[in-house]
């Protein structure tokens, strides 16, 4: 038995504003997970309302840093992919996930493409359909509702019924995935709340898990979502309790943040929540989709 499980972690570093791993390393730790990161860039801040922030590309890093990895022969228990600037960045986490993937550990791959319908500005139709090449080797992706409408080529629309979501979620998985998650779904009963579904194709389960629908974006909120949903899987526990894992503490952490009235940009007070984690699941709240 190991001490404790190892994620190798594929993000940028942007210094302030709680995002990619500035949250990714300190969710995971405080569960019992080691983070070892391998930096895609590193920016002044996060691009999520700041202007004029600095920005170096790691790209032409990333294969010696990794290389010298391999050397080493170290393994990880989790190999976890967000957002990536290039088609270039793609195929370097492809490679990683070729030599350092296996049929004991996890590989997690957010495809952070875009949000509220629009892609970010340094996506394009290459990048997508690069990013639907690297999904393929994923066992589990994370993809928010925009994104998963672009990886399938869907019309992005606010009122959408569960017997369409249930398609999307199973079209997805036929592209590859074991599991795939697809947060911030709308809710066509209740404007009010938000819903995160899930598939999990081996055992043919649906999963949905909602919550209220807090007026404010901070950024980094996927970020620590799909961090939540990776430590809770290492600790054992099963897909609907991570999830409802990740809906409750991202709650926590906006609602920390939106009583201050702190400034979004800023992103949520994680340090007053962080704790939240250690503590056991009290209420789950999951449903199954029929
Ligand atoms: N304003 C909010 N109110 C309530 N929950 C939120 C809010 N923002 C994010 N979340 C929760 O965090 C999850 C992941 O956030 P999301 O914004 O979808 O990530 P991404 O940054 O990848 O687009 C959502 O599915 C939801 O459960
Ligand atoms: C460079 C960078 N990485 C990560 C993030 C976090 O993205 P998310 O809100 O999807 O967690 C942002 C958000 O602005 C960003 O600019």
């Amino acid at each position: 038995m190991k001490p404790v499980k190892r994620v190798a972690a594929i993000h940028d570093l942007a210094g302030f504003g709680r995002a990619s791993l500035t949250v990714i390393i300190p969710i995971l730790s405080t569960m019992g997970v080691q983070v070892c990161p391998v930096p895609t860039a590193v920016l002044s801040t996060h691009t999520g309302g700041f202007k004029d922030y600095s920005f170096v590309d790691l790209t032409d890093s990333m294969e010696n840093y990794t290389e010298h990895w391999y050397k080493l022969g170290l393994e990880f228990d989790c190999i976890y992919s967000g957002f990536l600037g290039s088609v270039r960045q793609i195929d370097i986490v492809s490679k990683f996930i070729d030599d350092f993937g296996n049929e004991d550990n996890l590989t997690v791959v957010d495809p952070v493409m875009g949000d509220n319908g629009k892609l970010y500005s340094t996506m394009s139709n290459e990048m997508i359909k690069n990013m639907k090449r690297l999904i393929k080797k994923a066992d589990i992706i994370t993809p928010n509702y925009t994104e998963a409408a672009f990886l399938l080529g869907k019309e992005y629309k606010t009122d959408i019924k569960e017997s369409e979501m249930k398609q999307w979620l199973t079209e997805l998985a036929d592209m590859g995935p074991k599991k795939v998650i697809i947060t911030s779904v709308p809710d066509s009963r209740n404007k009010k709340k938000t819903n995160v579904i899930a598939y999990d194709k081996e055992n043919e389960k649906y999963w949905k898990v909602s919550c209220l629908y807090i007026p404010a974006h901070f950024p980094g909120t996927g970020d620590a979502f799909t961090s939540v949903i990776v430590g809770s899987l290492l600790q054992g526990d099963s897909l609907p309790i991570a999830m409802d894992r990740g809906v409750q503490f991202i709650t926590a952490c906006i609602r920390a943040s939106y009583g201050f009235g702190y400034p979004e940009r800023e992103g949520v007070l994680l340090e007053r929540v962080l704790q939240n984690l250690n503590m056991p699941v009290m209420v789950s709240s999951y449903e199954i989709l029929e």
